[in-house]
């Protein structure tokens, strides 16, 4: 073979490969499971935003850590449900192995091609490593959607929404804990998305119209919306 055919043979070759790689890797991305995470202090306006966000695709599965483990503290058959609602009740997390274990049935329960708004996890770095142990193979995290809001407005929407809410936290003595909790553990985490180019923050103390504009933006950017 002369050097000329050789140098073709090698380049195809390479070509070929190149190709097959780009493929597989494409292939892989598309198999797995699309998620957005949004954090933000207690009443940043999380849950709101992904009601607003869910009329318009319902293809997006939405699931809030904090109503999954509500909702399993109000099942009489669940073994945990005591000592969640002790931590609920006192503004602490729940250990995350419970909390990860929900979001994985409720993940597993939905039919392929399903994309999935999680709220208010991840709230530390337990949170974190059991969802790497768990979940993380089978997803892929396009961001984290975080809602920048001043703790005096948060501490007003809450109180406001504690008058008819129902929610055991919902008070100023618990919602003190809650945003101890979250400076302390959650913050760190918002800090490690933004670390990897992963954060999206939206300054969420405006009318609630005007932060879902922007917030739709950030999923038409996805091809969510
Ligand atoms: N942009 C906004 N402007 C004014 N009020 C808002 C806005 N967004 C949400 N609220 C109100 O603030 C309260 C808290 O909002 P929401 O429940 O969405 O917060 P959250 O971040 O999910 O809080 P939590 O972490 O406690 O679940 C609600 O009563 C809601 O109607
Ligand atoms: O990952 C999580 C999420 C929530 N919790 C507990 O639930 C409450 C309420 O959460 P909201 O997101 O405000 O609805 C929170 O204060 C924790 O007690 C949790 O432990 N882990
Ligand atoms: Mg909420």
């Amino acid at each position: 073979m002369s050097s000329t055919s050789r140098t073709a043979t090698i380049a195809i070759a390479g070509g070929i490969l190149a190709a097959t790689t780009y493929f597989l890797y494409k292939r892989s991305k598309k198999t797995l499971k699309e998620v957005v995470f949004v954090l933000g202090g207690p009443g940043s306006g999380k849950g709101t935003q992904c009601e607003l966000l869910i009329a318009q695709n319902p293809n997006i599965r939405f699931f809030s850590a904090g109503d999954l483990l509500r909702a399993e503290r109000k099942d009489p058959s669940s073994k945990q449900g005591a000592l969640i609602n002790d931590l609920i009740s006192k503004g602490e997390f729940v250990p995350a192995s419970i909390t990860v274990t929900l979001l994985k049935n409720a993940i597993d329960s939905c039919p392929p091609g399903s994309k999935f708004l999680i709220d208010g996890f991840p709230r530390n770095l337990d949170n974190v490593r059991v969802w790497d142990e768990m979940l993380a193979g089978e997803c892929d995290v396009k961001f984290c959607l975080f809602l920048d809001c001043p703790e005096a407005v948060m501490i007003e929407r809450i109180l406001e929404r504690g008058k008819s809410s129902g929610r055991v936290d919902d008070n100023r003595e618990v919602l003190l804990k809650r945003f101890k909790n979250y400076e302390k553990d959650t913050v760190p985490i918002v800090k490690r998305f933004e670390a990897d180019s992963k954060l999206k923050k939206v300054e969420a103390d405006r009318p609630m119209d005007v932060v879902q504009k922007e917030v739709k933006g950030l999923f038409e950017g996805i091809g969510w919306l």
